[in-house]
């Protein structure tokens, strides 16, 4: 585990879109095909502006959610929204998306078919993560209906519903965010900062993103 202080959040944002398309230029050299999973949320749009111009064969990329609301694309809330707007635009708009929402009114009628969609571009090549300052990363969320599964169990997407989460949730499993070969998690802020400290003393079970801490990169800036 490595904890990066940047002096302020837009050299963070650039210097970590920098280093994601390393990254998966790197995996592209070596092998036929890379995959980027990303957050939503408010923290990551610029790491996505920038990221979306990199000079790198997007058309060999698959870019997926770490998890996502279960609302239409239409919604505001939505994550897929933010990812074809901020993301899949200018050189990155020729990558393939990988969607873990569907459009039936309960996202278990839909868990197997995203399922199989998501298997093929494992294991990820990247997984970017946000934290929430009660210490839930993608939407494993502390007092999740299906927490227990989601951070020990071998499923690739579980639903989720919490306390702490407006609408029903869609989430990679820890089996899967851990299997990725680089691993981030960007935060900014005092709170946050505070959050992930306490988090390292606690069990996943109360801090979920203590399942995913070894081996990632933890990028801060106060703001
Ligand atoms: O859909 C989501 O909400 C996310 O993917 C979630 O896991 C997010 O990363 C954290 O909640 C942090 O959110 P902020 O960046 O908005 O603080």
């Amino acid at each position: 585990m490595e904890f990066i202080e940047y002096p302020d959040s837009d050299i963070m944002m650039i210097t970590l879109a920098n280093q994601i398309a390393g990254e998966l230029r790197q995996a592209l050299t070596g092998g036929e095909r890379a995959s980027l999973a990303v957050p939503g949320g408010t923290t990551p749009g610029p790491v996505f502006d920038s990221l979306c111009a990199a000079d790198l064969d997007w058309g060999r990329v698959d870019v997926m959610l770490t998890d996502e609301r279960w609302v239409p694309e239409g919604n505001p809330r939505s994550n897929t929204r933010l990812v074809k707007s901020r993301l899949l635009t200018g050189r990155a708009h020729d990558a393939r998306y990988i969607p873990l929402y569907a459009e039936t009114p309960e996202p278990e009628e839909s868990l197997d078919a995203l399922s199989q969609g998501i298997a093929a571009s494992l294991p990820l090549t990247v997984c970017l993560l946000g934290m929430g300052e009660d210490m839930h990363t993608a939407s494993l969320f502390p007092g999740a209906d299906r927490l227990a599964e989601g951070l020990s169990g071998s499923d690739i997407l579980l639903p989720m519903r919490a306390p702490g989460a407006p609408e029903v949730r869609m989430t990679l499993t820890a089996n899967v965010l851990n299997g990725a070969l680089h691993r981030h998690i960007l935060i900014i802020g005092a709170g946050k900062r505070d959050a992930y400290e306490r988090a390292r003393l606690l069990t996943a079970e109360h801090a979920p993103v203590a399942a995913v801490l070894r081996g990632a990169t933890i990028h801060w800036a106060e703001k």
